[in-house]
């Protein structure tokens, strides 16, 4: 075998990357690294642009990072505009490849890009690396994950189950195949420039200033924020803050870079249970774990269910779902005369961002309130969010509509109850103008 394709996809990273690691296994002469950019023209069926100007800047911005990082290491990136599916096969006839290596994504429209390149005739060898735990070292199958998370973490907890440690950056890399053609290199800083465009962060109201001092996309940002939020003694007062509003320190502010892959959930585990060594355990630092285990729930449903999770009635019984394209707009724009749920909205939009506490509170008054349909806001939030993660995202979203796993229904957040108990002061619901 000559020439093997990486193809990096939500895994923009070098440390702890199975897959590359396991295409550097299958000792090709050259390995061709390359990541296809999604259609930043595409729009939703909800009718607004499926990526918002924070993401792609964010998305930008982390793949500068990686293309850094592979030619620190004497290899390239090859950076395609274009869908995998038809620039992968002709990249791959164009260099003589047959074999393509990258993340296994359990949610359909990844999986479909993967038969797609199959169909075309590549050898397509994926392998699963974006959960904390590996979904076979779990203490069922996967088709028999317990439907609701408490049992699910407990039972992890009971067995004992702890993440496999995380794997070093390779040292060095097989070079970059000889005879790519010029068509196909192109200026990758001049591509990624046009594409990034020009998003206004409110920055000063930001709980996550992206772009801004040390926030910035890609693994070496990622590793330096992980270290400073543990020398700093953050994990300890994680539980107690993770629920504020304000500022950047009241949660860890880890999933923008999750999200893309920049940071191995692996590497944050280990790197909190050194931190856990060194300074003791903590209700904070074990809520962390907590959290993070979240997240993995949320990627093994997607392994159980796959696309029933996309459906209009998720997992539930078939309903009618109600929508009102009216009051959706007044929502997407912090105008539906509801101050907290308003703010909220205001932020996201202007920032990328917006805290766990207050996505619970936008998602349950589209639904509970408005009456809108839930995969309208999960569009939405997918099209805003810095940290936008397919898995996290659906799941949340389900659960608070209770079209999940969970049999407890959906989830209503009052959102005057919830202002009197974390923005008392209104202190939030003024910063965005709504108080
Ligand atoms: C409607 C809705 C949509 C969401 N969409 C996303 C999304 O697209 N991407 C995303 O990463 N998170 C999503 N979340 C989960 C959560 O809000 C964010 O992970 C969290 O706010 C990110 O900030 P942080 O890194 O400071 O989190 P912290 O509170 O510091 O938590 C640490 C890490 O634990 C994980 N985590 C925490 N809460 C959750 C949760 N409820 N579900 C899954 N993982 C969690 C994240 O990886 C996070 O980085 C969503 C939540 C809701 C209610």
């Amino acid at each position: 075998m000559s020439t093997v394709l990486f193809w990096f996809r939500n895994d923009l990273r070098l440390h702890d990357q199975s897959a590359l690691h396991a295409a550097c296994q299958l000792g090709a002469q050259h390995l061709l690294p390359v990541v296809c950019l999604p259609d930043m023209q595409a729009t939703t069926a909800w009718g607004f642009a499926r990526i918002g100007p924070h993401r792609r800047a964010w998305m930008v911005n982390t793949i500068q990072n990686l293309l850094k990082g592979l030619l620190d290491k004497r290899s390239q990136l090859l950076i395609l505009n274009q869908p995998a599916a038809t620039a992968l096969p002709a990249l791959a006839r164009a260099v003589g490849a047959s074999t393509i290596v990258c993340e296994d994504i359990a949610a359909p429209e990844e999986q479909a890009e993967v038969a797609a390149l199959r169909a075309a005739g590549l050898q397509v060898h994926t392998v699963w690396h974006s959960s904390l735990l590996h979904p076979q070292h779990l203490p069922w199958p996967v088709q028999r994950l317990p439907a609701v998370f408490t049992p699910f973490r407990q039972q992890i907890e009971q067995a004992g189950l702890q993440p496999a440690a995380p794997l070093p950056a390779p040292a060095t890399l097989p070079p970059a195949p000889p005879n790519v053609p010029n068509d196909w290199l192109g200026d990758p800083t001049q591509t990624l420039a046009a594409l990034a465009g020009s998003p206004t962060a409110a920055y000063a109201r930001s709980a996550f200033p992206y772009l801004q001092g040390e926030l910035h996309g890609g693994e070496a940002a990622a590793l330096a924020h992980l270290q400073q939020y543990l020398a700093r003694g953050l994990p300890h007062s994680y539980k107690r803050t993770r629920n504020d509003l304000l500022g950047l320190d009241y949660s860890s502010k880890w999933s923008p870079w999750l999200a893309t892959g920049a940071l191995s959930p692996r590497q944050a585990m280990a790197q909190l249970r050194q931190f856990e060594a060194e300074h003791g355990a903590s209700d904070g630092s074990y809520w962390l774990w907590f959290e993070l285990l979240w997240r993995d729930y949320f990627r093994f449903l997607h392994l159980q269910h796959g696309p029933a999770l996309y459906r209009a009635r998720g997992l539930g019984p078939a309903q009618a779902t109600s929508h009102n394209d009216q009051r959706f707009a007044t929502w997407r724009a912090g105008q539906t005369g509801q101050p907290l749920v308003d703010a909220a909205m205001r932020e996201l939009a202007a920032t990328g961002y917006l805290s766990n506490r207050l996505r619970q509170v936008a998602a349950s008054y589209l639904i509970h309130d408005l009456a809108c349909d839930w995969r309208a806001g999960a569009a939405w939030f997918e099209a805003q969010l810095l940290d936008y993660d397919v898995y996290s995202n659906q799941g949340n979203w389900l659960y608070i509509a209770g079209r999940g796993t969970d049999p407890r229904g959906g989830r209503r957040f009052d959102p005057i109850k919830q202002a009197a108990t974390y923005d008392p002061g209104g202190t939030y619901q003024r910063l965005w103008g709504t108080a």
